[in-house]
C-alpha cells in the first residue's frame, strides 16, 4: 500500500555514493554514469522534478591523478575534490546531453543552508532550477569546506546533504543510491546472513545499532549516516529510499511502486 504512494510523488531527490559512480578507486564507471543520465531524463521527461546530489568529487579527483590512497591532509583532500568535481561535471554534462537534459550545478556548504537568507536564495534558485525543466547536480563545496570552532561550513557526507536539500526544496522522496540493496540487519561485509529490510516506519536505538562501517575508504558517511539521513526525512513527514546504485534503471520499478530496498515511511 505505502510502496503505492510514491507512484504519486513528484519531487525526488536522488543521492548517488562514490562507490556507485566508481567502478574501483581508480575507474570511474561510464556505464553507470550513462544509465543514471538516461533515467533520471526519462523520468524527468516524463514529468517529476529531479535533483541529483552526487558524490565522487574526491574519488575522481583521484582517479584523474592517479592517486589510489585517501589523502590524510585537508588541503591534499580539497585538491582531490577540486579537479575531480569539475570532472565529474563534465561527465554528466556530456552524458545528459545526449539524453537532451540541461544540468546545472549547485556547491554547498554548511553555513549557506544554516543562515537565512543564503539558505532562501538557494531555494529560489532551485525552484527557478526546477521550474525551467533542469536537473540541478548538487555537491558539497569540497574544496572550501573545513569545520572551525566557531564557523561550520562542513556538511561532513552527502546523506547528510541531500536529506538537508530534500528539506530545503520540500522534496516528496529521498532516494540513496548506494553499493548495498538497502538497510541490512547487520553490515552484510561483516554477516553474509544479515537479512534486507523492506520497511521502517520509526527509527529507535534498534535501528541505529544495525549500523557499522562504510564500503570504502573514499565514501565518508556508511549506514549510519543514511539512518540520519532517514530520521531527517521522516521529521519532515517525506519518505526516504536506500537502493543499490549498480543499475540505476531500477529507479523506473521503485516510482511505480515495487518492493525493491528500504522505504522509510511513517505510519
Ligand atoms: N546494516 C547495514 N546494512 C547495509 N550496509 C551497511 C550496514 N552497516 C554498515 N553498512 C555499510 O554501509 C556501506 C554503504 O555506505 P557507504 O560506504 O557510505 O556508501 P555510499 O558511498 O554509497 O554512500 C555498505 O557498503 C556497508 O559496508
Ligand atoms: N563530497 C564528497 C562526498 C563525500 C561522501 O559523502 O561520499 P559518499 O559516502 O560516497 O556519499 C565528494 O564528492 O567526494
Amino acid at each position: 500500500m505505502k510502496r503505492q504512494a510514491i507512484k504519486e510523488m513528484q519531487r525526488i531527490v536522488i543521492k548517488v555514493g562514490t562507490n556507485t559512480i566508481m567502478k574501483t578507486v581508480s575507474d570511474v564507471d561510464f556505464r553507470k554514469i550513462d544509465r543514471l543520465a538516461f533515467v533520471l531524463s526519462a523520468i524527468r521527461q516524463e514529468g517529476r522534478e529531479v535533483i541529483l546530489v552526487s558524490s565522487g568529487a574526491v574519488g575522481v579527483g583521484a582517479s584523474t591523478l592517479g592517486i589510489d590512497e585517501y589523502p590524510k591532509a585537508i588541503e591534499d583532500q580539497q585538491a582531490l575534490a577540486a579537479v575531480g568535481q569539475s570532472v565529474l561535471m563534465g561527465h554528466y554534462g556530456r552524458f545528459f546531453n545526449h539524453y537532451n537534459q540541461q544540468v546545472a550545478q549547485i556547491l554547498l556548504t554548511r553555513d549557506v543552508v544554516d543562515f537565512p537568507t543564503s539558505k532562501h536564495n538557494v531555494q529560489r534558485s532551485l525552484e527557478s532550477l526546477l521550474a525551467r525543466g533542469i536537473i540541478p547536480i548538487i555537491n558539497e563545496n569540497d574544496v572550501v569546506a573545513v569545520d572551525e570552532l566557531n564557523h561550520q561550513t562542513k556538511f561532513g557526507d552527502n546523506d547528510t546533504l541531500s536529506s538537508i536539500v530534500a528539506g530545503l526544496c520540500e522534496a516528496d522522496l529521498l532516494v540513496l543510491m548506494s553499493d548495498v540493496e538497502g538497510l541490512y540487519t547487520e553490515n552484510p561485509q561483516d554477516n553474509p546472513e544479515a537479512e534486507l529490510i523492506s520497511e521502517v516506519k520509526a527509527i529507535d536505538e534498534s535501528i541505529h545499532e544495525m549500523a557499522s562501517g562504510k564500503g570504502s575508504e573514499f565514501s565518508t558517511g556508511g549506514m549510519a549516516t543514511k539512518i540520519k539521513a532517514a530520521e531527517r526525512m521522516l521529521n519532515n513527514d517525506s519518505a526516504m529510499l536506500i537502493t543499490s546504485g549498480d543499475d540505476p534503471t531500477c529507479l523506473f520499478q521503485i516510482l511505480e511502486g515495487d518492493q525493491i530496498g528500504t522505504l522509510f515511511m511513517k505510519g
